[in-house]
């Protein structure tokens, strides 16, 4: 099976509501999504969100990367030599890990379609179903109490409260949102690099002392600020997730060795993809620590990625992936199915989408 063109275009979908974090606010998914044809009757498909204030890229940039230098690299090459392709993926440019993301995922789907089997099963993996979060923007705290109240009436039992905009104040936010939804429910806490590192001890110790119980605080710090990040996981008794903090692998050895976070948030647009979330798992595995999957705003073509990945890999222990439950439409056939909080793997071949719709760019 070799491979034989990538397709670009474009897909624009609506947000339920307004997403709000401590970076940005984003009312639409407007993705780069791609197809890549062989020689065959099979196709696969990818998706790259543009998420400039965290990987650096734009809509221009993903299409510029794909285009002029992924393309030409890879066209030609057999879909059975998945290792000489990432690493031909990987050496034709260096960062650009969105768009190089969606074409990983397009090839793991073309190389699970051609052995007619899910792409999680391909990975060697198990799981049939995954339990995802729901993200709470940040917002005034009436609305976001009001918020987390209609998430855990849907079925949520995990909710990621984002935060990082006004110091102090967020531990109100997260002690209202506590007696609002009661014990059970599981709160996470994302500031998105909003605090600095004394900062953030004294707003986590806070929670700690209000006993608000909450399960995780991710990316505290700026993401380069790795001498903060470990000052805040070595005076704090609730687990830090570096998130921004971890792109590639050699990001992973060295956030563990440093002990600058507990976990990490594995997304697909930070490593570049599959191959490389892979290597995270293995030093994960080895260094004894646990991952979360997360995703930028994508809808159910990357997430599902994402998703296979993650029910492949027993290091994977906690799911973010709510991208397709944050948007207003769901414009694809085929697939995991994403009922609420419970996402369930199908035996389609692949990552398993049908049919993606989309503007073609020339
Ligand atoms: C959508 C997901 N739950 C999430 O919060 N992802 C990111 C932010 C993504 C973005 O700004 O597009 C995260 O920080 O974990
Ligand atoms: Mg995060």
């Amino acid at each position: 099976m070799i491979i034989k063109d990538i397709e670009l275009g474009v897909i624009n979908i609506p947000l339920a509501r307004p997403f709000k974090t401590a970076l940005r606010t984003v009312e639409y998914v407007e993705d780069v999504v791609i197809k890549v044809t062989t020689d065959t009757e099979f196709s696969g498909y990818g998706e790259a969100p543009p998420t400039a204030v965290i990987t650096g890229e734009t809509k221009g940039s993903i299409i510029t990367a794909i285009r002029d230098f992924i393309k030409p690299a890879l066209v030609g090459m057999d879909i059975d030599n998945l290792d000489g392709i990432f690493h031909k993926l990987h050496s034709c440019m260096v960062k650009n890990t969105s768009a190089k993301a969606a074409v990983d995922m397009a090839i793991y789907d073309l190389y699970a379609k051609k052995y007619q089997t899910p792409l999680y099963k391909v990975l060697g993996g198990n799981k049939t179903e995954l339990e995802t979060d729901l993200t709470i923007s940040v917002n005034p705290i009436p609305e976001m109490v009001a918020d987390s109240l209609d998430a855990v009436g849907k079925g949520y039992k995990i909710l990621k409260i984002k935060v990082g905009k006004e110091g102090l104040k967020d531990v109100e936010r997260i002690a209202a949102i506590r007696e609002a939804v009661g014990p059970d429910i599981n709160i996470r806490v994302d500031a998105n690099q909003g605090w600095n590192a004394k900062q953030s001890v004294q707003i986590i110790t806070a929670m700690e002392d209000r006993g608000l119980n909450i399960e995780l605080v991710e990316q505290p710090v700026p993401a380069h600020d790795l001498k903060g990040m470990k000052f805040v996981t070595g005076h704090v008794n609730t687990p830090i997730l570096a998130d921004e903090s971890v792109f590639s692998p050699e990001d992973a050895i060295s956030i563990i060795r440093e002990g600058a976070a507990d976990l990490i948030n594995i997304k697909l647009m930070k490593t570049g993809g599959i191959y490389n979330a892979l290597k995270i798992c293995s030093i994960a595995e080895i260094y004894g620590v646990e991952c979360m999957i997360g995703c930028m705003l994508e809808s159910k073509l990357s997430v599902s990625a994402a998703a296979h990945l993650a029910a492949a890999k027993s290091v994977i222990t906690r799911a973010d992936l709510d991208g397709p439950s944050l948007c207003k439409a769901d414009p694809f056939v085929g697939g995991p199915i994403y009922d609420e909080n419970m996402i369930r793997m199908v035996n389609e071949p692949g990552i398993g989408i049908e049919s993606v719709p989309f503007l073609v760019i020339d």
